[in-house]
């Protein structure tokens, strides 16, 4: 989706300050303008005074005046300095914020199209560029112009001869400057595309050390370790020595510039028109153009960034979720067991790829259980999908408690459905926001430690230092896989759902952790609908229903012990295969 201009202003809105902050930064731009504009006049009367024989005192005191100018000057600018950066702060921030639920309420067909670093650069990357650019553009950009603008204008009152051939001067540099500039840009971009292969060669080789020393693959890592610094090093020193040929050129065409206005004040003053202290003046104004000049050309390369920036922001704005709430939803059930019907239900994860389902049917009584079996890419987890109304089926229907799912509220759908995953995400977080996921309200600490105790997580969680504030690592460390998966449990416990989907983690527990999953998944599906996704065909001695699930079809269904018995069904070989008694 291409960024329109409507998404853009909504991006630029988001920074925009509120009106005392405006105000502030706009009095802080002039002040930090006006202050060194105002000292070389200064300096203009000590040596006009000193050269006429004025009295000490009054030297002094303009010597004072001048002192004075250059501290407030600084403040000023210190202070644009902070409002500007906080200002930006807080817009990116309100940004931020606002990408990051964006993107958390966008579906999952968005979600599975883009990675999570893709997602990482959008919300955090491209807007830490915006907001520097904004910082820059308040400070350097209006900043510099305004300043550049004074002295040119000053320049021209004091003399107009001086004031035009500076004018001039500025433009011809200017002009180099930018064409200059151009040849800096692709040697600053193949640096950056260096270290991006420097830190994804890093990334792979750390996360594979694990590989690469069993394999004795270490030298062969540092070899390459070493080609691909290498490839930093020349990149970076060729970027280095333009930059350098840059830098030493403006300073001399800087100085050539300022020899030149010196030679044509000397030369007017010694036809009598102009003072000494004048031509002072007129050499520092010139000295002034120098940094204003540099910072706007700098700026207007982080210009090209900040738009793209804007761009991808934009995009990121204007994508819509397809799974649309109904303007007047249906309410489900609010208590009870939720039965669940999908009705000839085909899908497809986008319009290109093949369907992953084809004409599936399931009919589940309420408070009756399915096992879902089938080989690995078949479809069950799509199908789980289909029931959680994470997608939306291509035909097909998908009903619970009787409700067709795209006539029921999010929120009440999130309410009455809860799933277990074989990958349990927990939080560095406290074990009262893993547990309410950031809900405090959703239970009291009685309750969430009855939920423990009800998962069998009763003694890890004598263990804990700070009881449910107790903190857990990154990615739920210090946390065993048997115990992340009870947590998740107990998540689901506290939910009181009508329908339960549990996706059975794949890797093997010890045979105690299992025996204390097994009966904590019994009482979670005691008086609820279950769909369950079975990687132990043990598991499936506890469902009513089986669904055999083989290319996206359901190619066997039906009550668990009469498909047991038959001796022709899939689902008895697969037992008899497995060694699982029927
Ligand atoms: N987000 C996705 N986007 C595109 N294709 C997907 C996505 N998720 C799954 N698929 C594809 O859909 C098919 C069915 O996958 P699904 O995960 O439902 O199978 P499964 O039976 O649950 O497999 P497993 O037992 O390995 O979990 C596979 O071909 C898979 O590659």
């Amino acid at each position: 989706m291409k960024s329109s201009r409507s998404t853009r202003r909504i991006v630029l809105r988001q920074l925009r300050p509120g009106r005392r902050g405006a105000l502030a930064l706009t009095a802080g731009v002039l002040a930090a303008t006006v202050l060194p504009l105002l000292a070389p006049q200064l300096t203009q009367r000590f040596v006009d005074g000193a050269v006429a024989g004025d009295p000490t005192q009054s030297l002094i005191l303009l010597a004072l005046g001048y002192l004075g100018l250059a501290v407030s000057g600084q403040f000023a600018r210190m202070f644009t300095a902070w409002l500007a950066s906080r200002l930006a702060w807080d817009g990116t921030n309100r940004l931020r914020e606002r990408l990051a639920e964006h993107a958390l309420e966008l579906d999952m067909s968005y979600h599975g199209r883009r990675t999570p670093g893709e997602m990482i650069e959008r919300v955090d990357g491209d807007v830490v560029a915006l907001s520097e650019f904004v910082v820059a553009f308040l400070l350097d950009v209006i900043a510099s112009f305004l300043l550049l603008l004074g002295v040119l204008i000053i320049v021209l009152t004091v003399d107009v001869r001086i004031g035009a051939a500076l004018i001039a001067y500025c433009a011809l540099v200017g002009f180099g400057m930018i064409r200059a500039q151009r040849l800096a840009v692709p040697a600053a971009t193949r640096v950056r595309e260096r270290f991006a292969a420097l830190f994804g060669n890093l990334e792979e080789r750390l996360a594979g050390a694990e590989d690469i020393r069993a394999n004795g693959a270490g030298d062969h890592a540092v070899r390459r370790f070493h080609q691909v610094s290498a490839g930093v090093y020349r990149a970076d020193l060729r970027a280095n020595q333009i930059s350098g040929g840059l830098f030493a050129g403006t300073t001399v065409a800087f100085a050539i510039g300022t020899a030149l206005v010196l030679a044509l004040a000397a030369w007017t003053q010694q036809t009598n028109t102009l003072t000494v202290g004048t031509v002072v003046l007129l050499f520092q104004y010139t000295q002034m153009v120098r940094t204003p000049f540099e910072r706007i050309i700098d700026q207007l390369q982080q210009y090209q960034k900040a738009l793209a920036a804007i761009a991808r922001i934009g995009d990121l704005l204007g994508e819509r979720r397809t799974l649309h709430d109904p303007a007047q939803p249906q309410a489900l059930p609010a208590t009870g067991a939720l039965g669940l019907e999908l009705d000839r239900v085909s899908f497809a994860y986008s319009a290109d790829d093949d369907r992953v389902l084809d004409d599936v049917t399931i009919r589940l009584a309420p408070g009756e259980t399915l096992g879902l079996v089938g080989r690995t890419g078949s479809g069950k987890t799509t199908i789980a999908r289909m029931a959680l109304r994470l997608y939306d089926p291509t035909h097909g229907t998908v009903r619970l408690g009787g409700v067709d799912l795209r006539d029921t509220a999010r929120a009440d759908l999130r309410r009455r459905v809860a799933i277990v995953t074989q990958e349990v995400q927990l939080f560095a977080a406290s074990v009262r926001d893993n547990l309410t996921l950031f809900r405090p309200e959703l239970a009291d600490d009685d309750r969430l430690r009855q939920v423990l105790t009800d998962v069998g997580l009763a003694d890890w969680f004598a263990g804990l230092p700070d009881g449910l504030e107790t903190e857990l690592g990154p990615h739920g460390g210090g946390v065993s896989a048997g115990e992340a998966q009870l947590i998740a449990f107990a998540r689901a416990f506290l939910r009181d759902p009508g329908l339960v989907v549990l996706d059975e983690a794949a890797s093997r527990l010890d045979p105690a952790t299992e025996e204390l999953i097994d009966h904590t998944m019994d009482r979670l599906l005691a008086g609820r609908t279950g769909v369950l996704i079975a990687h132990r065909l043990s598991s499936l001695s506890r469902v009513d229903m089986i669904a055999v699930v083989d290319g996206g079809r359901i190619v066997e269904y039906g009550p668990r012990a009469q498909l047991a018995a038959d001796p022709q069904s899939h689902f008895g070989h697969l037992l008899d295969a497995a060694g699982v008694a029927r």
